[in-house]
């Protein structure tokens, strides 16, 4: 009996579900074709971007899911979809949630 998997499968994201979940989002912009969210955090200065990077990063470890981004100075420009499909998949809402709080937490 092969032992079961805890791994849930990343399915990718239909057109009615994107819409579904940038709508429970706020402030995430659709880009590449609505294969990809992206979003802007400005923060009062480097140590608390770099703060929030870390929780975030480690979330990220956490789920194996990671976000493509960037970082000057106070401002951090995230860009999540999932590699493995090609597309938008409920990991991206997960940790685009995730992200929204820690940005909240750090005044961002
Ligand atoms: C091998 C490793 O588990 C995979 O490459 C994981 C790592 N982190 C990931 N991050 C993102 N954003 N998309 C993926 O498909 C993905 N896959």
């Amino acid at each position: 009996m092969p032992a079961a998997s805890s791994e849930a499968a990343v399915v990718r994201l239909n057109a009615q579900e994107r819409h579904e979940a940038l709508a429970s989002l706020g402030g995430w912009d659709l880009v590449a074709n609505g294969q990809a969210i992206r979003k802007t955090f400005t923060f009062g200065c480097f140590s608390r971007a770099w703060g929030f990077m870390s929780r975030v990063a480690l979330e990220s470890e956490r789920m194996n899911h990671h976000p493509e981004w960037s970082n000057v100075w106070n401002r951090v420009d995230i860009l999540l979809t999932t590699h493995d499909v090609g597309g938008l998949s409920g990991n991206d809402v997960r940790l685009a949630r995730f992200i929204d709080r820690c940005a909240l937490d750090a005044g961002g």
